[in-house]
C-alpha cells in the first residue's frame, strides 16, 4: 500500500463510525451471502450484529491491565506458586472473524503482593475481547502480570478451538491448538515450568509438601 493510500485508511479510521453505517455494512453481507435483508426474520438482524460485535470487543474500552493493580499485602511470606488452572474465554480470530474458544491456565510467583484470584480471569477477557491470535493473546496475558505484580514469574498456557478451522476452510473439528509464553523465574527455570505443568495435570502434589 504506498503512503497516501495508508494515510486514507487511517483517517477514515479515526472518525467515528456510526452505527447505520455498521447496519448497512451487515445488510450488504446479507445480500452477498444471497439472502433479502428485508425479510421480517433478518429485519432486526443488522442491529443484534452491531450489538453483538461491540460484546466480542469490548476490550478495546478498557486497559486490561488497570485489574491488576489491586493487590493484597496480607500474603507477604507466601512466596510458591499461584495456579489458576481453566479460565474459560472466548475471543475472535483476526483473520476471519470466527470464534476461539478455550481456557487459559495461568501461574505466577509473587513477590510481596498477591492480586484476587478474578482479576487474573478477569485480565484473560480484557485481551480475549479483541480480535486477536492466540500467540498474542498468550503473550498479552503473561506480560501484563509480569510488568504490573513485578513476580518472580509469570506462566500462561492457553489451549483453544479454532472455529475457522472447524467450520470452515481445513474442518479439522477437534483440533486445538496449545501456546504458552514464559516471563522471568519461569522462562529459565526448567524445574518450574515442570512444576507447573504438573499441577495443570493434577497428577503431584507441590514440591516440598510431603
Ligand atoms: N498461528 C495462528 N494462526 C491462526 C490463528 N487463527 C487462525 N490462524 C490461521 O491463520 C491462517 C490464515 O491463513 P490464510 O492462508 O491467509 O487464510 P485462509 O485462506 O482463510 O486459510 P485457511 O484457513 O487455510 O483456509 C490460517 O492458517 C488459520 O488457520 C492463530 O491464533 N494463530
Ligand atoms: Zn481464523
Amino acid at each position: 500500500m504506498d503512503t497516501s493510500a495508508a494515510k486514507a485508511n487511517l483517517e477514515k479510521l479515526d472518525r467515528q463510525v456510526t452505527r447505520e453505517e455498521v447496519e448497512d455494512a451487515i445488510r450488504t453481507l446479507l445480500i452477498w451471502v444471497g439472502e433479502d435483508p428485508y425479510r421480517e426474520g433478518l429485519l432486526e438482524t443488522p442491529k443484534r450484529v452491531a450489538k453483538a460485535f461491540k460484546e466480542y470487543c469490548a476490550g478495546y474500552a478498557m486497559d486490561p491491565r488497570d485489574v491488576l493493580y489491586r493487590t493484597f499485602e496480607d500474603a507477604v511470606g507466601y512466596e510458591d506458586m499461584v495456579v489458576l488452572r481453566h479460565i474459560p474465554f472466548e475471543s475472535m480470530c483476526e483473520h476471519h472473524l470466527a470464534p476461539i474458544v478455550g481456557n487459559a491456565h495461568i501461574a505466577y510467583i509473587p513477590v510481596g503482593r498477591v492480586v484476587g484470584i478474578s482479576k487474573l480471569a478477569r485480565l484473560v477477557d480484557g485481551y480475549a475481547r479483541r480480535l486477536q491470535i492466540q500467540e498474542r493473546l498468550t503473550f498479552e496475558i503473561a506480560q501484563a502480570i509480569g510488568e504490573v505484580l513485578k513476580p518472580k514469574g509469570v506462566a500462561c498456557i492457553i489451549e483453544a478451538e479454532h472455529f475457522c478451522m472447524k467450520c470452515r476452510g481445513v474442518r479439522k473439528n477437534g483440533s486445538r491448538l496449545t501456546t504458552s509464553h514464559f516471563v522471568g523465574a519461569f522462562s529459565s527455570d526448567h524445574g518450574l515450568r515442570q512444576e507447573f505443568y504438573q499441577r495443570l495435570r493434577c497428577e503431584a502434589l507441590p514440591t516440598g509438601a510431603y
